[in-house]
């Protein structure tokens, strides 16, 4: 028997979509607004699933105190308040669409989960648009 805990985040980023070897024209032609030079900002939430069996002695699939405590160090205090283009490493050379947002946030929470765990990231960049990652 498998249950999911899930936990609840967000953060707020300024970004810019646009490729560097591409011309500000060619940019304005496929990502249009979000290349605004000046950059622009989202409320981003996310919504963090661990899926596994029920540790018996505990009652828990994972602790999710322990869960909040890695999205707060893996994304919260890397990505909130920050200028994704200029100050996080992971999009120095990675265009921070929401889809690669998402792939970027699951590798580091991973990282942090036992394997027998499976982990699930859904990530709203707007109320409207959200985006799925499972690892597969
Ligand atoms: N496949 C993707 N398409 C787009 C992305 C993305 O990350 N992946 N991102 C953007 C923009 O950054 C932004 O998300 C869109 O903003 P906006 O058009 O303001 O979206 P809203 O839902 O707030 O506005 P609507 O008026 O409902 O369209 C664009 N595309």
């Amino acid at each position: 028997m498998k249950v999911t805990i899930s936990r609840k985040a967000h953060f707020n980023a300024a970004h810019r979509l646009y490729r560097k070897d591409w011309t500000f024209e060619q940019n304005n032609a496929v990502f249009g607004k979000c290349n605004n030079p000046n950059y622009h900002g989202h409320n981003y939430e996310l919504t963090v699933s661990v899926t596994g069996k029920i540790d018996p002695e505990t009652g828990f699939v994972i602790d999710v105190k322990f869960l909040s405590e890695i999205i707060k160090e893996e994304v919260e205090d890397q990505f909130d308040h920050k200028n994704l283009n200029l100050d996080v490493a992971e999009f120095q050379d990675l265009n921070p669409t929401a889809e690669n947002i998402v792939v970027v946030i699951w590798n580091k929470i991973r990282k942090k989960i036992k394997p027998e765990f499976e982990l699930e990231v859904v990530l709203y960049e707007t109320p409207r648009n959200f985006v799925t990652y499972k690892g597969e």
